[in-house]
This record gives structure tokens, sequence and C-alpha cells, in this order.
């Protein structure tokens, strides 16, 4: 018998709209997988693997490290959890037409894709998150100049791959400028039946 495909929602928004956020509650309600693409990349820069440098200054320049790297890294990170079994929110992914490319050549056909959670939030709130965020989070790309660099990359290249799934209906959009409760009512419906 072939074996069952797992289910997939991406969840797009810009830095700090509330993507890890949001995640953590709906794993604490659905006992989904969360998988952020930022997470695994960060960790493989810290194992100090042959890409350890290359991701660490693509991730303090805002850009995004090439598809290879991170699909590999996703696809690992499922199949440790268990492939068919679980149900994966992959946060932060597609982030470019680079990162689709690469997941539809590797994973397009293992997967049950479902949609994109997007989280819609102004500039001007997700630099007051990140900042605070930047006084405790010990992140490299948290301070104002990788910051302007990272809007700049999510406006050139991530929106496109969101417009290019709202094409085909593919999006559920929530406005994320609420407070984390409210933006989690709007998004808990979506994911009942997920
Ligand atoms: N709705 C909200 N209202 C107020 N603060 C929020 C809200 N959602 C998240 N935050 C806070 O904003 C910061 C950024 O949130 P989070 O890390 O979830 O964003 P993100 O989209 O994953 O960002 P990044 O792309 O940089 O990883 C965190 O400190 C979080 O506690
Ligand atoms: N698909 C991805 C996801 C993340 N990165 C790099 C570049 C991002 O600025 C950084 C942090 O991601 P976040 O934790 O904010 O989701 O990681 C990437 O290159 N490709
Ligand atoms: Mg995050």
């Amino acid at each position: 018998m072939a074996e069952e495909k797992p289910a997939v929602a991406f969840i797009l928004g810009g830095p700090g709209s509330g993507k890890g956020t949001q995640c953590q509650r709906l794993v604490n309600e659905y006992g989904l997988v969360h998988l952020s693409a930022g997470d695994l990349l960060r960790e493989e820069r810290a194992s100090g693997s042959k890409d350890a440098e290359l991701i660490e200054s693509i991730i303090r320049e805002g850009k995004i490290v090439p598809s290879e790297i991170t699909v590999k890294l996703l696809k690992n990170a499922m199949e440790k959890n268990g492939w068919a079994k679980s149900k994966f929110l992959i946060d932060g992914f597609p982030r470019s037409q680079d990162n689709l490319d690469g997941w539809n050549t590797m994973m397009g056909n293992l997967v049950n894709f479902k949609f994109v959670l997007f989280l819609d939030c102004s500039e001007d709130i997700m630099t007051q998150r990140i900042m605070k965020r930047a006084e405790s989070s010990g992140r490299s790309d948290d301070n104002i100049e990788s910051l302007k660099k990272r809007f700049r990359t999510y406006i050139e290249s991530t929106k496109p791959i969101i417009d290019f799934y709202a094409k085909q209906n593919k999006v559920v959009t929530v406005n994320a400028e609420r407070s984390i409760e409210e933006v989690f009512e709007k998004i808990r419906p979506h994911f009942t039946d997920f």
C-alpha cells in the first residue's frame, strides 16, 4: 500500500509578524509539528557544518539561503518527526522562487500541501516587535540594519510567492496586528480540519 502523505501548511509573513508565536499556539492546541526554516538554518550554522559560514553571512545580510540547503534540512526534520503520521507547519518557507522550485522538485509529490497562512502586518508594528525581541533574542539579525535588509528581501522575494499562491486561492490571510490571542482566534478555525 502507498505510504500516506503528510499534511503541510506554509506559514508566511514579514519578520516579526508572529509566525513562530502563532505556530507555537497551534502546536499546543492541535499537536501539529512546527518546523521553522530559520531555526533549522540557525541549528545548522551552530553545528559548524561546511555550510555554517555561508548560512551566517546570508542571515546577517537578510538574504535567503539556497534551497538545496534549506529543503534538505526540512526533509530531514520531517523524517525525524515521523513522516506520514505528522501534520507540519512549515514556518518561513518558501521565501523565494528558488525556495519554491527546490521544494517542488524535491518534495512536491511527497506531501499533501494544504494552504499558506499569511500573517499580514505593517512594517511599523513588525519593527517595534523585532526591536523589543532584540533585547533578549541574541539573534545576529535582530538589529535595525539587518532588519531593513530583511524587509527588502521580504517585499522583493517573498511577497511574490504569497501572491502566486493567492492566485490559486491557496492563501488564508489574517490581520496579525492584533494581540496574540486575537490573532490566534482568527487562525484557529482554519486548522480544526487540517
Ligand atoms: N500579536 C502580537 N502582538 C504583540 N507581540 C507579538 C505578537 N505576535 C508576536 N509578538 C512578539 O513579537 C516578536 C516576534 O514574534 P515572532 O518571533 O513570532 O515573529 P516571526 O514572524 O517568527 O519573526 P521572524 O521572521 O523574525 O522569525 C516576539 O517577541 C513575539 O513575542
Ligand atoms: N526559507 C528561509 C528561511 C530563513 N532563512 C534565513 C534568512 C532569514 O532572514 C533568517 C531568519 O529566518 P526567520 O527565523 O526570521 O524565519 O534565516 C532563509 O534563508 N530561508
Ligand atoms: Mg520566527
